[in-house]
């Protein structure tokens, strides 16, 4: 480096520079998952069990990589995921993440338990198409209040995340009795602030605080008859968020949802589930195309992103990375992210001979095991099975 600024090439490098920067509490609250974290490392170690098949000799000097979700144009294949309390990574929180979305052509999803108000980041950004992502409260009239200013501030569509009736055990959080710092409150409970300060703040005497604020406010009684419930109380578009098999997805479309996300929450609440990327071809059979499947958790490389659509997804959304990026360069470094990943993801499709998102198809992609079975079959097929019976 010899003194000169360090430029992140890739999402990685852009996460070892965002430890060096950010707080501990804070890293170790983005970064973790839940338990042993098992399966956060399968997130990522499942895409690279998967390897491409290229196909050569095609003529890529007019590739488009664009693509439309629930009706929305999109410059690439990605969303941007709910990330809670984004002004712990950089002043502007939020609204920096709207902006460079805006700019790049993607949508981002807000949280709602974000640090800017969902009106403030509408307004940074309203060329931008954004998704809003809903808790259900055990206080109904929270969700209705929510989900009514979601429709008012013009967010497309509704993102509800089902994998977290309980928040998951991570255990730096405990440690570090993680808690919203004293500076910061949730943007969409200002009006709480002085009445129902339990709204607008976690507090941390003992353990994890945002475990104890999230059991204290969600409801986990939750079942498949709130999404009837959210449906008569909203025109918008539903997207479930955290759907893994092939029976809950067959259920969300009966339910008469407009998409699916198959998501594991980034590894951050249940420990020992299949990575995601392992869960899509289930989840895309299931659904037999009638509805969207989107995916995320260990998206990381346009490599990750073109196996995901060869599986069947439509688009990935990315959480991490977008928090490494803005605590590195603010809206400069998530809109630096964005243009690393697009780039990657256009030259991934050249290289296995896609000229448009429609031609990425499951020939594309072969599990690495089956590659290794299938290498040694002229070894071993010939032989009678008696003779194998040892081994
Ligand atoms: C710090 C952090 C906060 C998150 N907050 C939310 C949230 O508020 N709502 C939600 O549905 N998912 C939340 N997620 C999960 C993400 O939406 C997404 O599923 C996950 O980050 C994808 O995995 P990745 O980080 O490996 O890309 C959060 C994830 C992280 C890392
Ligand atoms: C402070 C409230 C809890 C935020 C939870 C956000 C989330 O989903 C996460 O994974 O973290």
């Amino acid at each position: 480096m010899n003194g000169e600024r360090f430029t992140p090439v890739n999402t990685f490098e852009y996460e070892a520079l965002a430890k060096l920067k950010l707080p501990k509490m804070v890293y170790d609250y983005y970064a973790s998952g839940a338990d042993d974290e098992y399966t956060l490392e399968d997130n990522i170690a499942a895409f690279r069990r998967l390897r491409l098949r290229p196909r050569v000799l095609v003529d890529i000097s007019a590739q488009d990589i664009s693509t439309t979700l629930l009706g929305i144009p999109s410059s690439f294949p990605l969303v941007i995921a709910p990330a809670a309390m984004q002004k712990m990574a950089h002043p502007d929180g939020e609204v920096a993440v709207a902006r460079a979305a805006a700019k790049n052509k993607v949508i981002m999803t807000l949280s709602s338990l974000s640090t800017c108000s969902m009106e403030q980041v509408a307004e940074s950004s309203p060329a931008g198409a954004k998704w809003f992502q809903l808790y259900i409260y055990k206080d109904r009239q929270v969700t209705k209040k929510l989900v009514e200013r979601a429709q008012n501030a013009g967010y497309k569509a509704l993102v509800l995340t089902v994998d977290a009736q309980r928040l998951g055990r991570r255990e730096a959080d405990i440690h570090n009795k993680f808690s919203l710092p004293q500076h910061l409150t949730f943007g969409n409970f200002q009006e709480e602030q002085t009445t129902n300060d339990d709204k607008t703040r976690t507090k941390s005497a003992q353990g994890s605080g945002i475990e104890a604020y999230f059991a204290s406010l969600m409801d986990p009684s939750l079942t498949w008859k709130d999404i009837a419930w959210l449906q008569s109380i909203t025109r918008l578009p539903i997207i479930l968020k955290g759907i893994t098999t092939a029976e809950d997805a067959q259920k969300a479309v009966q339910s008469g949802v407009a998409a699916v996300i198959v998501s594991n929450h980034g590894a951050r609440q249940l420990d020992g589930m299949l990575a995601t990327i392992d869960c899509v071809e289930e989840v895309v059979d299931a659904v037999r195309s009638r509805i969207p499947v989107l995916m995320d958790s260990g998206v990381r490389r346009g490599t990750d992103i073109l196996k995901a659509l060869a599986l069947g997804a439509k688009a990935v959304c990315i959480g991490r990375p977008v928090l490494w990026a803005l605590a590195v360069g603010g809206e400069e470094g998530v809109d630096d992210v964005l243009n690393l990943l697009r780039n990657e993801f256009h030259l991934a499709m050249g290289l296995v001979g896609c000229r448009s998102v429609e031609e990425i198809d499951r020939r594309i992609v072969v599990h690495q095991d089956v590659a290794r079975i299938q290498k040694l079959k002229p070894k071993t097929h010939p032989q009678p099975l008696s003779q194998n019976a040892r081994l």
